[in-house]
């Protein structure tokens, strides 16, 4: 059960400084940076150390990777300074723990996939939480797709995050429904792939209760 005052917002996909600034001054909690080359979302090390660099106190930094070689990871750290990973692939808890940072694991919702058996293999001191994203084939995530809320476990072992097709339409819904400690929202609040519109991030703020 969800008992603190807000859910926390993460608003992912950020490309420059400017937005990203506008996104915080908006009331996000957290935003995401795409290490993912094939994501038309994804950011350079230059454009990723600019954004980081933009942003105000206690907003945190997120830097997203699937299937990413250690050694990849290990350099984009070595260069920015991100507040938290968010694995988004297959990703096993030694691969997560490895670069000793906090970290949240992403898990694509499928009907034959046991979820709290699958968080439970990430309860450990550095993962800090679990995102839960829609299933689409061939595609790792971003995709604006959602999944069936009904039926998700309400005790979770490691804090909750909600994502997947989510927008100022639906986030009320998803939070009464799955109670997540936080929600992640990316094409939902985008004019197309890539590029954020500043009205729909605060009209999806807002909405969070
Ligand atoms: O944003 C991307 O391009 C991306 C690429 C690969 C893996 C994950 C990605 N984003 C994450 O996907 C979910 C859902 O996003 P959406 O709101 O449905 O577009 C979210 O957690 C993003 O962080």
């Amino acid at each position: 059960m969800n008992q603190h005052l807000r859910t926390r917002v993460k608003v992912c996909g950020l490309r420059d400084a400017q937005t990203a600034r506008a996104v915080a001054q908006a009331g996000a909690d957290a935003i995401g940076l795409v290490f993912y080359p094939p994501s038309p979302r994804h950011v350079s090390i230059e454009q990723a150390t600019e954004i980081v660099a933009s942003l105000p106190a206690f907003v945190m930094s997120v830097g997203l990777f699937v299937n990413e070689s250690a050694l990849v990871v290990s350099s984009v750290l070595e260069k920015v300074p991100l507040d938290l990973l968010q694995f988004h692939g297959d990703e096993d808890l030694a691969y997560c723990s490895q670069f000793g940072r906090p970290f949240i694991k992403a898990v694509r919702v499928k009907p034959d996939l046991n979820l709290l058996e699958y968080a439970q293999q990430f309860v450990s001191p550095l993962c800090r939480g679990l995102l839960l994203d829609a299933w689409v084939d061939g595609v790792p995530g971003g995709t604006g797709h959602s999944f069936d809320w009904n039926g998700l476990p309400s005790e979770w072992p490691l804090p909750l995050i909600l994502s997947g097709g989510l927008h100022a339409g639906n986030i009320a819904q998803a939070i009464k429904q799955v109670r997540p400690w936080a929600v992640d929202v990316s094409s939902g609040v985008e004019v197309s792939k890539g590029v954020k519109d500043l009205q729909r991030v605060d009209a999806f703020i807002r909405a969070v209760i």
